[in-house]
């Protein structure tokens, strides 16, 4: 069985985008706290997960993930954690109806708290200090005080993890995610906008259609509750390390801190101390391809982090951009199907689309967004192989952080409520927008 490698083998691999902690004892005190913690998620949970990723890698479900770019400890509130299930329900309940098709919710939250940036300064009116990278790490407002990385940071990505899960579950299993309550969600500001009114035509249809199945004596309770699966990048050594733990049932190794989590785009270096410590863990796990990737590199990862190539182990999460994608994902999805490698395949359509509005606001195009799904489908279409998810970038508010979409954001207009603490999400209608678009696709394939 493997075992878990410690933080000091993992330093010596030199690991990227770490912060560089100025009180080592302090470190060690939040590592010890972290050891000793309860796990946030089951090992069994997990299992359960990879057998549903398992059913994407065959064609037969969608994955659904998505949530913010960078959790943080202020938005863990009731209405901002409802708000994001509340969407990601709306979202999974279009899809599925609309395309016939199970589909697996995978939120990106209780644990996104981490960043990797693109450099490690930030330059304001002249003054430069440390980057923000995120509130695992240390804090957004922009003072030399805050910007210390702080490792009691973690216990309290911790903390506001299992507050986060703890709701979520509840929302789950205690009636807020009833199928019957499919109207109910649809409230505010959504309900007036053409997406929330489409929405409305598909829920009165689901409504018929449970009544119906009511009539005829099957169980409603069948509908009280859905499965929801939590994940997150796993950036942070320390946090991921001292969560990863022995499952007594069979002597391996788990990330008790998520279901799922992956391994961005910045460290997924092949002899890597992410890819080394996610080797080991026996979760479903994500790897984040940009469009540097080889052909080779995509056999290689499924080699070293998949080596029994078990179905739902290991997701691809391509993020190309938008004019990207039609040409450098087939290579990819071709050599890794002549191999027999069982994965699945998720496009994350945020990453590769990001650009600086002239106002100074990082952004993204909501058309870019769709156009690189388009590709996504078209390639897998042209292939024979299996679209099988979508990584979103969301928020259950009525944010203007991206630009177009049915509400016509334009540059000017992300002034009004830019509330991201890194990169721009899709709002409450450009999420519904988006997974009437992608129903459609799904029907198509
Ligand atoms: O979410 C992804 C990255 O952390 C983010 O795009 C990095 O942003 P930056 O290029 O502003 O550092
Ligand atoms: C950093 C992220 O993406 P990527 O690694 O693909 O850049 C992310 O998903 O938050």
């Amino acid at each position: 069985m493997s075992a878990i490698p410690t933080l000091e083998q993992l330093h010596a691999l030199e690991p990227q985008q770490q912060p560089t902690y100025p009180d080592a004892g302090a470190v060690d005190a939040a590592v010890a706290r972290l050891r000793t913690a309860p796990p946030l998620v089951f090992a069994g949970e997990c299992d359960d997960l990879t057998e549903k990723i398992a059913a994407v890698t065959r064609g037969e479900a969608f994955l659904l993930q998505g949530g913010d770019c960078a959790e943080t400890f202020a938005g863990v509130t009731a209405d901002n954690v409802r708000n994001k299930l509340r969407v990601l329900l709306q979202m999974a309940v279009v899809l599925t109806y609309a395309a016939s098709v199970p589909v697996v919710k995978l939120g990106r939250l209780a644990g996104q708290y981490a960043k990797p940036r693109s450099s490690d300064m930030e330059t304001r009116n002249g003054v430069t200090l440390p980057a923000y990278r995120g509130d695992a790490v240390n804090g957004y407002d922009f003072t030399a005080e805050a910007r210390i990385p702080d490792p009691q940071r973690l216990v309290d990505v911790y903390n506001n993890s299992a507050a986060t899960l703890n709701l979520v579950r509840a929302f789950v299993t205690g009636g807020y995610a009833d199928l019957r309550q499919v109207h109910t969600w649809n409230t505010d500001f959504v309900q007036n906008s053409p997406f929330g009114q489409r929405y409305e035509a598909v829920a009165d249809e689901i409504e018929r259609a449970l009544t119906f199945m009511k009539a005829i004596g099957a169980d409603p309770d069948e509908f009280h509750r859905v499965d929801f699966h939590s994940s997150h990048e796993a950036l942070l050594l320390e946090y991921e390390q001292s969560l990863t733990r022995i499952d007594s049932r069979t002597d391996a190794p788990y990330n008790v801190s998520a279901h799922f989590v992956w391994i961005g785009e910045r460290t997924r270096q092949l002899d890597g101390a992410h890819v080394e410590l996610l080797s080991k863990i026996r979760n479903p796990i994500g790897i984040k391809l940009g469009p540097t990737t080889t052909p080779d590199d995509a056999l290689a990862y499924a080699a070293r982090l998949n080596p029994d190539n078990t179905p739902g182990r290991l997701t691809f999460i391509t993020r190309f951009g938008a004019g990207k994608i039609r040409d450098g994902l087939p290579a990819l999805v071709e050599k890794v199907t002549a191999e027999g490698l069982n994965v699945a395949w998720v496009c994350d359509p945020m990453h590769g689309n990001t650009f600086e509005a002239s106002s100074g606001y990082k952004t993204r195009r909501f058309d870019d967004v769709i156009e690189e799904v388009q590709g996504f489908f078209d390639v897998h279409r042209s292939l024979g192989t299996w679209p099988g998810g979508v990584h979103v970038e969301l928020t259950g508010d009525d944010v203007t952080e991206c630009i177009g979409g049915g509400e016509e954001i334009d540059e000017a207009g992300l002034a009004n409520r830019y509330e991201s603490v890194c990169d721009p999400r899709l709002n409450r209608v450009q999420s519904l927008e988006l997974s009437f678009l992608v129903a459609e696709m799904l029907r198509k394939a």
